[in-house]
């Protein structure tokens, strides 16, 4: 908003593109409000924070996270930017050693910051530490221009976001002062002696933190999608469902309906279990504080598969949205486009998601047989060896169907723990071993996700203050989550021998009287999301349902529509007409 300000925008003037290219198609300050602001508040140490913050809350600082090199980004361990130590000056040198160190992607490094936290690999009397977080400045906080030693620059299109910049960067034996390091968890002191941290991850923290956030805004940007898409179909008349009868709203077509409903659903699911990651996020950096980091590992792994799978299912949600609408979906100025193209970069971006479900699946095999073994696992894997309880619950209850998720994850990951021992005994090696089973691995890690998204759907909307009324949209709605993702999974659940087919057929059954159930729900909830005609910028989700004459008044501000004959007649089309005369 304020960027619309700055032009002196008032909201309910700015055209459709160009709320989005302040909403959607990339805020240039967002990584500086988001990452760097957390970088100096989760990595940086108190006498820092004290130099650095107050500039950032003003602006006179704007940062970004200066990690991804052109040739690593997934690969932390591997990235090649160094950071030496001078005991002589007491500095560190900054340098780019090959093109592959170039950093890469950062929002905001091309043009808009003038700071970064640079992720290098730092070295001290002779030794590698692994990479560490350094608060560098990279511009002349009065010129803006770039620093000696400093290259900056913009790296060109993209398939989205293209109204911030994303930069690159290289450093030439660029010198900052030792206490630009960030000092929170590890120190370099004066003599160049490391100090380490009390676990060697923590300077990941805000990867971590950043994970916790997608997670949360994935599901306003798939609220967004259903609430375009569903008031759309609601006014959309198309087709004859019996003919001779007037053309019916496209929402009274059950294919429709499961086109949004489920996705309407998933909005609740992932917000639901966002909260509960950012519940334990903030337990668990209150006891980092502590000194206590026995949960992180919980947190890191619960992060990775919340990440993965919302940012997964919100992506794909706003695509079937998109779709929903047929031509008009496809229009710019319907708003899907931009929801998509700023959604799907986060499959990609803070941690690529098989990546990151690779790391739940080392977690879940770990944990596995730990607790084969006897020994202690954390809360959210001791199901993983714990005796199952199918039978205590009533035949398809949604606590069987929970159940249903429990056993049938465990059960996969107890098969590809199998598989994983078998592929070693023939390779007689680990990693390898476990490269031919990570196609399974990933399937394990997205089971696991689906039964905690599941359980937490359940367990807010059972434990959920609401009338009745709301109460009982919930529970249709999270009945009809469930069964999707069942439907979805089948294979798993006939696997594990928790449903049966009649099971299966007798759950579809079900779906389909859900979806007619909830239709006449369907606006209301979206309305509910309560999106201001501005902020929601589209020409299909308006409150007024005035769509044809919406898109029809947004095409009038196409540059191209300025003058009736446009200047490329001139310039090309004539010339061309003439040519074959
Ligand atoms: C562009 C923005 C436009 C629009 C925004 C729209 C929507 C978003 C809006 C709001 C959201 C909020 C903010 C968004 C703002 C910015 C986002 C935009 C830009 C994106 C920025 C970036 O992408 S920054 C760069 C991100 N890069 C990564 O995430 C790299 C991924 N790789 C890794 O994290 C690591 O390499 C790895 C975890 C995959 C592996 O690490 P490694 O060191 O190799 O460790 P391993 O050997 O695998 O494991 C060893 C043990 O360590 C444990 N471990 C690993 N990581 C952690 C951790 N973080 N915490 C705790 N423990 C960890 C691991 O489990 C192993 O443990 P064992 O016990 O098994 O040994
Ligand atoms: C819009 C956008 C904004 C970004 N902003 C920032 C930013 O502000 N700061 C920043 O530092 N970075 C940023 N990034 C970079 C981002 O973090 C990386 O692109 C991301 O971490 C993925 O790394 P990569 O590009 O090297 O892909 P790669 O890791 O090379 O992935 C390519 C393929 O290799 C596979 N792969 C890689 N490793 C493994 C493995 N171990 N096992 C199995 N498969 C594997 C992946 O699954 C994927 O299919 C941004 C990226 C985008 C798209």
């Amino acid at each position: 908003m304020r960027k619309l300000a700055e032009h002196n925008i008032p909201l309910r003037e700015a055209s459709i593109t160009q709320v989005h290219s302040v909403l959607r198609d990339g805020n240039p300050l967002i990584v500086h409000t988001s990452m760097f602001a957390n970088a100096l508040a989760s990595l940086a140490n108190p006498k820092q924070q004290q130099q650095w913050v107050p500039l950032a809350e003003k602006n006179r600082i704007i940062g970004t996270y200066a990690q991804t090199e052109i040739g690593h980004g997934t690969f932390v361990r591997g990235l090649e930017t160094t950071a030496i130590f001078d005991p002589e000056t007491k500095e560190f040198v900054l340098h780019s050693p090959t093109i592959t160190s170039t950093k890469w992607w950062p929002g905001g490094l091309g043009k808009t910051a003038n700071a970064a936290i640079v992720m290098a690999q730092l070295y001290t009397q002779g030794k590698c530490y692994g990479p560490h977080p350094f608060f560098v400045q990279l511009r002349d906080f009065d010129t803006h221009h770039s620093l000696p030693g400093v290259i900056l620059g913009e790296i060109g299109p993209r398939l989205g976001i293209n109204s911030q910049d994303n930069g690159y960067l290289r450093f030439d034996h660029y010198r900052i002062p030792r206490t630009n390091m960030l000092m929170r968890h590890s120190q370099v002191l004066e003599d160049g002696s490391y100090v380490k941290p009390i676990h060697n991850k923590l300077s990941y923290g805000t990867m971590v933190w950043t994970r916790v956030a997608i997670v949360h805004s994935c599901s306003k940007k798939l609220a967004c999608a259903v609430t375009i898409a569903t008031r759309y179909s609601a006014v959309r008349h198309q087709s004859e469902l019996v003919p001779g009868k007037p053309e019916p709203q496209i929402l009274e077509y059950q294919t429709q309906q499961y086109k949004l409903l489920p996705h309407i659903a998933s909005v609740f699911a992932i917000l639901f279990s966002a909260s509960s990651v950012l519940r334990m996020q903030r337990n668990v950096a209150a006891s980092i504080s502590k000194g206590n980091v026995e949960l992180l590992p919980e947190l890191h792994i619960l992060s990775c598969a919340m990440k993965a799978l919302s940012s997964q299912d919100s992506t794909q949600g706003i695509e079937t949205c998109r779709l929903a609408c047929g031509g008009h979906g496809y229009i710019a100025s319907s708003g899907l486009p931009s929801l998509y193209t700023s959604t799907t970069c986060t499959i990609t971006y803070e941690g690529e998601n098989t990546v990151l479900l690779l790391q739940v699946a080392r977690y879940l095999i770990k944990s596995y047989r730990a607790g084969l073994e006897g020994l202690p696992v954390l809360p959210s894997v001791m199901y993983l060896t714990a005796p199952s309880a199918m039978h205590q619950s009533p035949p398809l209850s949604n606590q069987a169907l929970i159940e249903a998720f429990r056993i049938s994850s465990a059960n996969l990951v107890k098969e590809t723990e199998s598989r994983l021992c078998r592929q070693f005994n023939l390779e007689q090696n680990f990693h390898y071993a476990w490269n031919r089973c990570s196609v399974a691995l990933v399937h394990c890690a997205e089971l696991h996700s689906r039964y905690y998204m599941c359980e937490k759907f359940l367990s807010t909307v059972e434990s959920i203050r609401a009338s009745d009324r709301v109460r009982s949209v919930l529970q249709d709605l999270c009945r009809l989550y469930l069964i999707h993702h069942i439907t979805l999974n089948q294979g798993h659940f006939l696997r594990s021998g928790t449903l049966s087919g009649v099971d299966l057929s007798t759950l579809e059954e079900e779906m389909y009287e859900l979806l007619a159930k909830l239709r006449p729900q369907a606006v209301p909830l979206v309305d509910a999301f309560d999106f201001r005609d501005e902020l929601l910028g589209s020409t299909l989700g308006a409150w007024d349902g005035r769509v044809y004459e919406r898109l029809y008044e947004e095409a009038q501000k196409s540059p191209l529509n300025k003058t009736d004959v446009s200047k490329a007649y001139h310039k090309y089309l004539q010339p061309l007409m003439k040519s074959n005369l």
